[in-house]
């Protein structure tokens, strides 16, 4: 059960697809860095919206107002027709997970809804912890069916700033996330050392081994550089690098990783 397709792609164990994030915060710098990333040699687009949202003062009255989801809309159906078929993830990060917004998860909750039922995305990134390692299954529940009823697929995720968790912590919460009806299962951590890499990269040998999956395994910082090319081999199936700016801690920019990739796994893609 590690393999999935989405349109003409099909998200495996080696070589990792690429997925690039938009990270602008202003809607025409949004749009313009979505045309650039649509030339650079990757398969995924990202939009980070909590970068977006994030720029909006008082977000939570702003929800109060029609057209704030009809500006959504508006961008999200530029993205979707500048992508011309390339599987698109919609991410609200929230700051606790290392992004730029901050209000409740029930609010945030219905942002990622309303991308879901544009029918503009492929994927609904979705935090597994509420807070510190609290899941709130209900909440948890309605969104993932919410997503799922539009046909929308969800990518659960966790974020460890701070330090990798050991490997069979690694997998405890890859397999909840799939318990739980994850289509895939994201893992970022912090790779302070070698050995930090090692563990993230055990752990996800062992899930794929187990048919645990499909998976998203990321060592992040400077140790993690390594992981994010060799985690396919692994069994992860998607590996995130930059566009114009990374979003994460010790992500390569794009050209980089597709020529580690081609040297890596041999021949060329993208
Ligand atoms: O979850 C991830 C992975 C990531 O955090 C990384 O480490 O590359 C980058 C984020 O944009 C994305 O949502």
């Amino acid at each position: 059960m590690n393999i999935l397709k989405i349109r003409e792609m099909v998200l495996e164990a080696g070589r990792p697809k690429i997925a690039v994030p938009i990270v602008s915060a202003d809607p025409k710098e949004i749009i313009a860095e979505c045309e650039s990333i649509r030339q650079m040699p990757c398969q995924i687009l990202e939009w980070r919206a909590d970068k977006y949202l994030g720029a909006i003062e008082n977000l939570e009255a702003a929800m109060e107002q029609k057209e704030f989801y009809l500006d959504i809309i508006k961008i999200l159906d530029d993205i979707n027709f500048i992508a011309a078929g390339m599987p698109i993830i919609f991410t609200v990060r929230s700051k606790s997970q290392g992004g730029d917004v901050q209000m409740g998860q029930e609010h945030i909750a219905e942002i990622r809804s309303l991308a879901a039922q544009s029918g503009l995305v492929d994927f609904i990134d979705i935090e597994f912890f509420t807070a510190g390692s609290t899941v709130d299954e209900v909440l948890l529940r309605k969104q993932i069916d919410e997503v799922h009823k539009h046909s929308c697929k969800v990518i659960l995720s966790h974020h460890d700033f701070l330090e990798m968790p050991n490997p069979s912590e690694l997998v405890g919460i890859v397999k909840r996330m799939a318990n739980m009806g994850a289509d895939i299962c994201k893992v970022a951590a912090m790779a302070s050392s070698k050995e930090d890499s090692k563990n993230l990269l055990k752990a996800t040998a062992f899930l794929n081994k187990n048919d645990v999956g499909p998976m998203i395994m990321i060592a992040m910082g400077e140790h993690g550089k390594p992981a994010r090319v060799s985690a396919g081999k692994y069994g992860s199936c998607i590996t995130f690098a930059s566009g114009k700016q990374e979003s994460a801690p010790g992500q390569v920019d794009v050209y980089t990783m597709k020529k580690w990739l081609d040297d890596y796994y041999g021949g060329e893609e993208g």
